[in-house]
């Protein structure tokens, strides 16, 4: 294929946050180790911390800076238990990237296990259906034509019709509503965006279809990074909230996350002085403990996972109170504080 139509295609995903981040440059470097051709875009917010940028723009070919658009609908959030999801309308952008003809949007929590170029011969809007609620699409994956038309008409929906969800998945199956009937080329295969969690999941078409697999969604509120590694023996160890809940493939998905993070990203984030430094003697480090180095450097520290200095410190050398000041409700409110304030 000519090189000229290859450069208007891209890959484009989003950050709002440092910690999001660590999910797009393992996105990021899962795209380049499958030999993707086409450009690697990503939206960030000014939430993102300058130093943070800068690792970005090692993995992408273009890093677009835009504003946050929040649906601030905080009671159907609530149904979805969700509330940080609003800040995902910021996905509404992706629509402006007009330097591009074709894009195919990925959220920051997939992974890229193949080669998944072909989805630029689809159309607007191509998804996978959403486990959930199989008449609607998934909006981690997507194929679309950015246009700054549809942008607007998407802003308008978004204050005429809103979000059924609260979220971007709500607004964009109200606006693409006839993606469940109008045409099944526009229906992608599950393989394009297999989301596994521990509330649903077909256990034998895994074991017909598992081995297929492109793209890996890690949907919910607990993400890839926020489990723990064990640097000794190479192996990702489940979040103590997960622990006896999680199908089994779940944790192949995972050890692949955490095989392309410490071997393509933690490389990159070596230079970066301090940055990954503190691990634990025990061997056992989590990714949020170095997240936490991450907000005392950066210029804009959102700091949700420290709340003293001493604790912050014990966080920094891995030492980390899962069953008391860190347990997973904790860490969850001041998530939730930090994006009411
Ligand atoms: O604080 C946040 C929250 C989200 N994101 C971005 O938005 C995406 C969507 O959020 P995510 O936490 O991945 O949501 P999911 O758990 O995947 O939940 C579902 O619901 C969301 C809201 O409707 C949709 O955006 C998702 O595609 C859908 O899978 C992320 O991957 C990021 O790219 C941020 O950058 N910062
Ligand atoms: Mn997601």
């Amino acid at each position: 294929m000519a090189a000229e139509r290859r450069d208007k295609e891209a890959f484009v995903t989003l950050v709002t946050s440092d910690s999001y981040s660590f999910g797009a440059l393992v996105l990021g470097q899962s795209l380049r180790a499958v030999h993707t051709t086409r450009k690697l875009a990503i939206l960030v917010t000014p939430q993102v911390s300058d130093n943070v940028r800068e690792q970005l723009g090692k993995v992408y070919d273009d890093v677009h800076l835009v504003d946050v658009v929040d649906s601030g609908d905080t009671e159907k959030l609530a149904l979805l238990s969700r509330p940080e999801l609003g800040i995902t309308f910021t996905k509404l952008h992706c629509w402006r990237l007009t330097n591009y003809t074709k894009a195919v949007f990925l959220d920051a929590d997939t992974l890229v296990l193949r080669n998944v170029d072909d989805l630029f011969d689809k159309e607007e809007l191509s998804a996978v259906p959403d486990i959930g609620w199989p008449d609607c699409f998934n909006s981690g994956v997507f194929v679309f034509r950015p246009s700054e038309d549809t942008y607007q008409a998407l802003l308008q929906c978004a204050k005429t019709a809103g979000s059924f969800d609260g979220g971007d998945q709500g607004l964009l199956n109200t606006f693409f509503s006839d993606w469940g009937t109008k045409d099944i080329s526009r229906h992608l295969s599950f393989l394009y965006n297999m989301t596994s969690t521990i509330h649903y999941s077909y256990l034998p078409a895994f074991n017909r279809f598992g081995g297929d697999v492109k793209i890996v969604h890690f949907i919910g509120p607990i993400k890839p990074w926020h489990h723990q590694y064990d640097t000794k023996s190479g192996t990702v160890k489940p979040h103590p909230n997960q622990d006896s809940s999680l199908p089994p493939h779940h944790m192949d998905f995972l050890q692949a996350w955490w095989d392309v993070f410490m071997n393509r990203v933690k490389p990159l984030l070596e230079g970066q002085g301090q940055l990954l430094s503190g691990n634990h003697p025990g061997g056992t480090q989590d990714i949020t403990g170095q997240l936490a180095q991450l907000q005392v450097q950066g210029a804009n520290p959102p700091a949700i996972y420290v709340s003293s200095d001493d604790h912050r410190r014990a966080w920094e050398r891995g030492e980390i109170d899962y069953t008391g000041l860190d347990r997973f409700e904790n860490i969850q409110k001041k998530l939730d504080a930090q994006i009411k304030s």
